[in-house]
């Protein structure tokens, strides 16, 4: 397979083609060397890698994308479709190869290779088979950007953080999972269908597991900065729990539902790196919930354990865990999702 794609504007005998279109101008001085060149690569070229990778093109995210996959007919292919959409995109390098030396000089590395489930499988099911690719995953990455923020979303990806942070030896701020991003979109999305809202004005937040122990956080739900069950109680609104509890199951079965019907989930989890991705690279400071070592935070104590926790991200990873005010059921739901975690992570043998 063609290994890379050179975008070299060299022609035969080393003529710079670009000059037969641009007459150079007078005085130029060379790039500034403050303006940073930047590269996101993703690893795992399937449905959820190419969801990733096309929302990070949309947006100009970065100067340079790197694809790497273990299929390299399949990894060639997505490479020369989403470079014949160039007239239609911001200006972006993209490069696939089968060799981990594609990634070199990565400011992120979004890792989405391994196993998906099939349907009605639950995620933590996942683990055996994603943990024996991450040991031929992690360690090259690390060789060839050392300085990177590694983002995790392949499944179990609470698990899968973990054993990141493990096999890669970074700290800790610098090895994020995608968590419970994706399923506080879905929680925001319920919640703004409900009301009838727009989405982005819903302020809500799932944590824990991301995964069928998540913890929705109702207590600090708020509408337009109104805080929602204040209100509802202020204006005498009669809201039922079960309502309540019906709108998270229906988050917890979301992904399920979306694989008996699709197969697989990729465009939401693709806007949910997206954006992670924007937060961190343009270091925006944004709080998301993300899996993060969670340990010390809400009486979670133990072991090590990542789980989402509502962080502020930004250009070196997680800067800071947001002192979020969880009710004493809504802790010791998050202590109890931790350890559902702890429980898979122990049997990991690394
Ligand atoms: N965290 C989240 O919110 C979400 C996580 N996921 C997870 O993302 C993962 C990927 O899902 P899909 O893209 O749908 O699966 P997929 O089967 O479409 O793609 C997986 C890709 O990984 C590649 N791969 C396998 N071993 C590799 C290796 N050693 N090196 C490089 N590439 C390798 C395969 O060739 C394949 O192209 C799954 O674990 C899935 O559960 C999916 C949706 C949301
Ligand atoms: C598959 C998965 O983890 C999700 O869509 O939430």
């Amino acid at each position: 397979m063609q290994k890379s794609v050179s975008t070299s504007s060299l022609g035969p005998g080393g003529l710079d083609l670009s000059q037969a279109f641009f007459k150079p101008i007078c005085d130029t001085a060379p790039p500034s060397p403050t303006k940073r060149h930047t590269k996101i690569s993703v690893i795992g070229a399937g449905n959820v890698g190419m969801a990733i990778a096309q929302t990070i093109l949309t947006q100009d995210l970065c100067d340079e994308i790197a694809l790497v996959d273990a299929k390299p007919e399949k990894l060639q292919g997505e490479m020369l479709d989403l470079q014949h959409a160039a007239a239609f995109l911001p200006r972006t390098k993209i490069k696939a190869s089968v060799d981990y030396a594609v990634t070199v000089g990565s400011d992120i590395c979004i890792v989405t290779a391994g196993a998906r489930q099939i349907p009605g499988e639950s995620r933590l099911n996942l683990m055996q088979r994603n943990l024996s690719l991450f040991k031929c995953i992690i360690p090259p990455l690390v060789k060839y950007s050392p300085d990177s923020v590694l983002l995790i979303v392949s499944n179990p990806v609470d698990v899968l953080t973990y054993v990141a942070w493990k096999l890669s030896g970074f700290p800790s701020n610098r090895v994020v999972g995608s968590g419970t991003n994706l399923d506080s979109s879905r929680f925001r999305f319920l919640i703004a269908d409900h009301l009838d809202v727009n989405a982005q004005d819903v302020q809500a937040y799932i944590v824990g597991e991301h995964g069928d122990s998540s913890v929705a956080l109702w207590s600090s739900i708020s509408v337009g900065g109104v805080p929602l069950l204040s209100i509802l109680e202020r204006k005498q609104i009669a809201y039922e729990k079960a309502t309540l509890e019906k709108i998270h199951r229906e988050v917890v079965e979301s992904a399920y539902e979306v694989i008996s019907l699709k197969g697989y989930t990729s465009w939401a989890i693709g806007y949910s790196a997206a954006s992670l991705a924007r937060t961190i690279l343009r270091d925006q400071r944004r709080v998301h919930p993300v899996s993060v070592l969670a340990k010390g935070f809400h009486g979670i104590r133990g072991g090590e354990v990542f789980l989402s926790l509502p962080a502020q991200l930004g250009r070196s990873g997680v800067l800071g865990v947001i002192n979020v005010h969880l009710t004493e059921e809504e802790a010791e739901r998050l202590r109890s999702s931790a350890e559902t975690i702890l429980e898979v992570q122990s049997q990991l043998g690394i």
